[in-house]
């Protein structure tokens, strides 16, 4: 197995990406700490599915609240890893979300709260785990969860599509900063993967042209994000970092 006796973190894994990303861990062999905001998701079913999940697979699992905005929650993480799993080798910053809002008419809560929930949370989720890391001094690896829309706009996404560039800088700068401690630092870029950030979205018609502009030709799932992130947790990438890498089923070069 990739990621026998490796021990993850995976935020905002209570859904969609981050679940799958959390059982295809601990698929490959990793025990997961599963981070849930059970405030977002209208209550704590959904973690404790994902937990299930997790569990289903034969992954050894501990589910921890938090919102990932609030700086001391990626302590806490560390924290479950450290007390239930001894160490900290893996960590997926994928918690995120999307409220698609016109930009003239912005609330400047709204943008506040996106930058707080996907950079912010990214940021210091990152940091707790590298401290982390760095204090075992055996390396480890880091993904983030960036999107194709670190390259390209959206009208609606104005909020939204700077907080996914600045995740996949994020992970650049900190390849520099903790490459000498054999850290890597890395982000998958996924296209239109369906889930709950999209599914009222993506009516029939988008749905439609979608599906023309993906050369592969379907909407992508979150399993096939997933398995990205495990590849570039694994040794398998070994000498991969500051990379990002596109899981859009060719989406994005596809102009004409
Ligand atoms: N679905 C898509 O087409 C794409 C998604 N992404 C990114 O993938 C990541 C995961 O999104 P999806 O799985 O698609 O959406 P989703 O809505 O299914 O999952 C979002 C997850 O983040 C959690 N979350 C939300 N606010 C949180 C907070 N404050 N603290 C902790 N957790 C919180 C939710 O509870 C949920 O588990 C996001 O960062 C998103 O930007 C990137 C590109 C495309
Ligand atoms: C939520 C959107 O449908 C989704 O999020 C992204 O990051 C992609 O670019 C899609 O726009």
């Amino acid at each position: 197995m990739l990621l026998e006796g490796k021990v993850a973190i995976v935020t905002g894994a209570s859904r969609g990406i981050g679940r799958a990303t959390a059982v295809e861990l601990a698929r490959h062999g990793a025990s997961v700490v599963l981070n849930q905001f059970a405030a977002a998701d209208g209550g704590s079913a959904a973690g404790e599915e994902a937990y299930a999940e997790v569990r289903a697979v034969g992954g050894e699992a501990v589910l921890v609240d938090g919102d990932v905005a609030d700086p001391a929650t990626g302590e806490r993480l560390v924290e479950a890893a450290v007390a239930h799993f001894g160490r900290l080798d893996i960590h997926v910053s994928n918690a995120g979300i999307c409220p698609f809002h016109a930009f003239l008419d912005m609330p400047v809560d709204l943008f506040r709260k996106v930058v707080d929930v996907n950079l912010e949370g990214a940021y210091f989720t990152t940091q707790a785990a590298a401290r982390q890391m760095v204090k075992q001094g055996e390396g480890g690896a880091i993904v983030a969860v960036s999107s194709i829309s670190a390259l390209v706009g959206g009208g609606m996404q104005t909020h939204y599509t700077p907080t996914k560039a600045g995740v996949h800088s994020l992970m650049q700068s900190v390849a520099i900063a903790l490459g000498p401690h054999g850290i890597r630092c890395n982000s998958v870029m996924p296209g239109a993967i369906l889930t709950d950030i999209n599914r009222d979205d993506l009516t029939p018609d988008k749905l439609d042209h979608f599906g023309q502009r993906i050369p592969l030709g379907r909407i992508g799932e979150p399993v096939d994000v997933a398995r990205c992130v495990v590849f570039l947790a694994s040794g398998l990438a070994g000498y991969v970092t500051g990379a990002s890498l596109l899981v859009d089923g060719g989406m994005f070069v596809n102009l004409q």
